[in-house]
């Protein structure tokens, strides 16, 4: 082989040493611009004062490697613990754990001179590819807006007690599965599951009014399935787009994602033919949404925003609370002994009278601080100008953010931040504080004009929820169950894996 390669090199040396320079030339070329950027990034960058390690004040990729593999979260943390309360996790992208950040990045602006008074969403966060269609998620203000206002009434106290007898029909059923499937505490449930297909079959019931019947056939129902299998995918790609690669993103979203994409609305056009030829109009989520029906396109994705938006974090408060509660033997008892005492019937379980449950609150507030839905990606793009946060002046075109599972953990901001105590929340704010919590560092729904416009529905939602299974089940975690939280990934939203429980029904309800 050497002699071939030998014979050939005397056959063209003319040719070889041209490719040899070239390729050197190259070589050299990309060295001094990586230098040079590395320099830059670390000497020159307007964010060079910002603390935060090496290899993430010089490059994307560490950040973008830790969130494909669903761990960038539980790094900010760390680098947090490390540095203080705002670091710089990539060249140009700092987060923050003051909660003057909340308010500074999130809440109203005063008008900059495109007239926008909100700091916009990062698009490499909810637009890496280009001409997708948007969303109330992912519009711009104006768009938003208009979404926002179409969307306020479904959203509304009186919208939600008409929607109540939907809600109670599916967490019914719920309970009625579960006493049918416990076989007295001799069956193993994993109740991540049962959760997920109640907040599936409720919420596609608000939305289409038509139900997934996942807890009917006691499995995931197809577009469900292929949602959930659709997370880790959705990380690769901003990681892909973060690091620099948004024409691989295009390339791969053309080739499969198109695929995909085209059996999802398969199922979601069929079901919004069926919700758009309902005669009366419904006092549904969609209502507001459902005048827009020219836009065809727009309500299929706007439907299946609401639907994620509206199940999957809702389903992950449950498990989270569940798994704390049976973590926890007191507080478990605590709240077992409120919600049993309060009702002497599971009939009388119902929106208003679950507001009085004056313990489960402050449990379902603990779970959204120890175990947020959302943990990070509510990224945004400071505006030309810069702006001032968290007491620091930040230059325009930086990526900001405030990351819930860094806020939430960080021992300036809660006394023990790593201990389940619901009893934070049962005292007013100005106390706690001199107790040394600080109770509106936790923004588990966000804060300004993109804050959860569900927040409330999910609040509700999650209490009725509880309440009906604590008032009919005693529960034991299963053995295989332990450090259940410790042993997820996280890519924004957490890749829950089974919680498994056994379930004793209590007497006959
Ligand atoms: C525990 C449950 C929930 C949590 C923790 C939660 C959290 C959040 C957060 C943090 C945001 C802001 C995201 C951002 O700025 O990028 C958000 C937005 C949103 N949420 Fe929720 N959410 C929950 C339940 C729900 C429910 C039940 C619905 C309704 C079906 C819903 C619908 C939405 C919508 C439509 C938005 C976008 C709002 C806008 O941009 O104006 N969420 N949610």
């Amino acid at each position: 082989m050497t002699t071939l390669i030998a014979l050939w090199q005397l056959a063209q040396p003319d040719k070889i040493k041209f490719w040899a320079y070239v390729g050197l030339s190259l070589s050299a070329v990309s060295c001094l611009y990586i230098a040079a950027t590395i320099i830059y990034n670390i000497f020159f960058h307007p964010l060079c004062y910002f603390p935060g390690p090496f290899i993430h004040r010089v490059s994307r990729v560490p950040w973008a490697i830790r969130h494909a593999r669903g761990e960038q979260a539980f790094h900010t943390q760390r680098l947090h613990d490390r540095y203080g309360p705002v670091v710089r996790i990539a060249p140009n992208h700092l987060s923050f754990t003051d909660r003057q950040a909340w308010k500074d990045i999130y809440y109203h602006r005063i008008g900059n001179e495109s007239g926008a008074t909100e700091m916009a969403k990062s698009t490499e966060f909810t637009r890496n590819v280009k001409g997708q269609i948007t969303t109330i998620v992912n519009a711009d203000q104006e768009e938003h807006q208009r979404l926002r206002r179409a969307l306020a009434h479904g959203f509304s106290d009186s919208s939600m007690r008409q929607q109540e007898p939907i809600m109670l029909k599916h967490i019914d059923m719920l309970v009625n599965r579960l006493r049918q499937e416990s076989v007295n505490g001799l069956k193993k449930s994993n109740m991540a599951e049962w959760y997920n297909w109640t907040t599936f079959d409720l919420s596609s019931d608000l939305i289409f009014g038509e139900s997934f019947h996942c807890l009917e056939t006691v499995n995931y129902h197809p577009w469900v399935a292929t949602i959930m299998k659709t997370i880790k995918f959705h990380a690769f790609m901003i990681a892909l787009g973060y690091g620099g690669l948004r024409g691989l993103v295009q390339l791969i979203h053309k080739a499969g994602g198109f695929l995909a994409m085209k059996t999802m609305r398969g199922y979601i056009d069929s079901m919004l033919k069926s919700r758009l030829s309902m005669d009366q109009s419904r006092d549904d989520l969609f209502e507001g949404l459902a005048k827009r029906r020219h836009e065809w396109e727009k309500l299929g994705v706007n439907a299946t925003v609401l639907l994620l938006a509206g199940s999957e974090t809702t389903a992950t408060c449950l498990s989270g609370t569940t798994y704390f509660l049976l973590t926890h033997p007191e507080v478990l008892k605590k709240v077992t002994n409120e919600i049993r005492t309060s009702f002497s019937s599971d009939t009388e379980i119902n929106i208003q009278s679950v507001s009085r449950l004056t313990y489960l609150l402050p449990v379902l507030n603990e779970s959204l601080r120890m175990y947020p839905p959302l943990t990070s990606g509510m990224v945004r793009k400071v505006p030309t100008g810069g702006a001032r946060i968290a007491g620091h002046y930040v230059p325009a075109d930086t990526l900001v953010e405030v990351q819930h599972w860094s806020i939430n953990h960080s021992k300036d901001n809660w006394v023990d931040p790593w201990s389940f105590r619901p009893e934070r929340f049962m005292v007013d704010a100005k106390v706690a504080k001199e107790r040394g919590d600080l109770l509106d560092a936790v923004q588990a729904f966000s804060i300004g004009p993109r804050n959860c416009i569900g927040q409330n529905l999910a609040m509700t939602e999650m209490r009725l929820i509880l309440a009906k299974i604590f008032y009919n089940f005693d529960m034991k975690l299963a053995d295989d169950s332990h450090r259940w939280i410790e042993r997820q990934k996280n890519y924004n939203v957490w890749d829950r894996i089974p919680l498994n429980v056994t379930l004793t029904p209590v007497g006959n309800k």
